[in-house]
């Protein structure tokens, strides 16, 4: 009886187990079913589900601006535009930004704010409520080596990110992102501050944009008060009134709208002063380029890429630059010595050459080739109205295809002060149109030469006492001074020329 009962407990358990087993079974199986079922239905709805999943986690689409384009050449125009807009939101107190960045304003007494990293801002449009956000993420590893132009590495990646509803999906990504760049673009030009650019890498005392360094640009130099001879100087400023409203001329002959202008003479004629008076004339940015900073061919393009239009760009002292000359006379040697006949090849292999000692001794590697690139070549049209200034005090020296027209159109020669330019200077410095000792100043002036810088200096007067008739004495006297110097150093010239003969004979 009890062996009985013990075998049907022992049973009881053994079908129990069983079924537990069976339900395991079953439960995996039917897992597995429901598992493939999903994946089926996944697979058959997948982009929908995952398109309704995401608008409930994150229900708002996302436009990003970011400060650089692709290749991290250029600062995009759309970001800047961006800027000028979401700047004059903040002003205006719309969306409640709390944590404000402040850059100086084109009027002194004021600071011009906007929204800081992380911090959101929010705009209204035709109904559609959007929201701007300032973002700043590290530089990725490859966007920069550790050391670009010279300076530290690049800063970190900035862009504005702008969120709304899909609903509002078509407004945004069509009228509102045009009403923003027209907007900001107006903000823009009505801020404009005209800026002197520099790609030495700041001290503090510029502001940084890129790879430039600028401070904002306010030479009180004009045309106006600029004293050269009258027909040239209308010359010159027709010239820029040309190229100013020369777009539709210059597109329909196929050329880029730029223009190259070589001024060359003594120190002290007035060429960088005739740079400032142009660009006040054009109401143009200047960027003035310190070649021997630049390291390679490949930095400079990207300089001249950096360059906004309506801007003059300026290498002063050609010459003295960089030895942009070297090569051609080596090769021009060569050539009489009758070595590498072949064209071109030499100069390759030269200019390797002397990148590779250049490189050695770690100073610029920029080449004639990357000047005339950058001033002719395929890049050079990137962008549009820009002016290309070069100064230099030795002309001669220049390489011939460095002046051609094409690359430097126009060839203006400053040259010492005339008469003409001294009545000029009289009028602005002292406010006098005629003098009794205007005749002895302009029969001196025929016999010296006097740089404008020199009249201008003698013109200024320099105690309360001394007026027109002090500063023209004083500059009759270093005209007379100037004189005897010369005729002096013509004798002293004369003296050993004489003796030199003289040793000639007796040899
Ligand atoms: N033609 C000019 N008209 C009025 N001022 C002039 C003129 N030329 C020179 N000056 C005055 O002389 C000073 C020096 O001139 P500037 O710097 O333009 O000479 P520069 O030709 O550029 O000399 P450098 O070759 O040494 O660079 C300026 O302060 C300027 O006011
Ligand atoms: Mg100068």
């Amino acid at each position: 009886m009890e062996a009985a009962a013990a075998s049907s407990l022992w049973g009881g358990l053994n079908s129990g187990i069983m079924l537990s087993l069976l339900a395991v079974v079953w439960a995996m199986l039917w897992q597995a079913l429901q598992g493939l079922q999903l994946q089926q239905y996944f697979g058959r709805h997948s982009r929908r589900l995952s398109r309704r999943l995401a608008s409930i986690l994150d229900p708002d689409l996302t436009v990003t601006v970011a400060e650089y384009d692709g290749g991290r050449m250029r600062r995009s125009d759309a970001f800047k535009e961006a800027k000028a807009y979401l700047e004059r939101a903040t002003r205006e107190a719309r969306g409640g930004v709390r944590h404000l960045k402040a850059e100086p304003d084109k009027d002194p007494d004021r600071l011009l704010l906007s929204m800081d990293d992380d911090e959101e801002i929010t705009d209204e449009f035709r109904g559609a409520t959007v929201t701007w956000r300032a973002c700043t993420a590290p530089p990725r590893e490859d966007s920069a080596p550790a050391y670009f132009w010279g300076r530290a590495p690049r800063a970190d990646r900035r862009f504005y990110r702008l969120f709304f509803a899909e609903r509002h999906r078509d407004l945004v990504l069509g009228d509102y992102l045009t009403h923003v760049r027209r907007e900001g673009r107006a903000v823009m030009v009505k801020n404009r501050q005209r800026k002197l650019f520099t790609n030495i890498s700041g001290d503090g005392s510029w502001d940084s944009d890129g790879v430039w360094s600028h401070v904002v640009f306010e030479h009180p130099k004009t045309f106006a008060t600029l004293a050269m001879d009258p027909d040239k100087k209308k010359e010159v400023m027709d010239d820029l009134d040309a190229f100013r409203n020369g777009k539709d001329y210059y597109a329909r002959v196929g050329k880029a709208w730029k223009r190259g202008y070589l001024l060359y003479g003594p120190p002290g004629t007035g060429k960088s002063t005739m740079i400032a008076a142009m660009a006040n004339h054009l109401d143009y940015d200047v960027y003035d380029i310190e070649l021997t900073s630049v390291r390679t061919n490949t930095d400079l393009r990207k300089l001249f890429i950096e360059t906004t239009s309506k801007s003059i760009i300026v290498v002063e002292d050609i010459d003295c630059s960089l030895d942009l000359t070297g090569k051609r006379k080596k090769k021009n040697k060569k050539e009489e010595d009758g070595e590498n006949k072949k064209d071109g090849t030499t100069t390759k292999q030269q200019e390797e050459d002397k990148e590779k000692e250049d490189e050695k001794a770690g100073g610029s590697k920029v080449t004639l080739s990357g000047v005339l690139n950058f001033i002719d070549g395929l890049w050079s049209a990137c962008g549009g109205e820009r002016i290309i200034v070069f100064t230099t005090n030795h002309v001669e020296k220049l390489d011939p295809a460095l002046i051609r027209r094409g690359r430097m159109d126009k060839h203006i020669e400053m040259s010492y002060c005339c008469v003409q330019a001294f009545k000029f200077l009289a009028k602005v410095y002292l406010d006098v149109d005629d003098h009794p000792r205007f005749d002895a100043v302009a029969a001196l002036l025929r016999e010296v030469d006097m740089t404008p810088a020199d009249v201008a200096e003698n013109l200024t007067p320099k105690a309360p006492g001394e007026d027109a008739d002090s500063c023209l004495a004083a500059l009759v006297e270093a005209l007379e001074k100037a004189k005897e110097d010369a005729l002096a150093k013509k004798a002293k010239g004369k003296e050993e020329a004489g003796s030199a003969d003289e040793l000639d004979d007796e040899e």
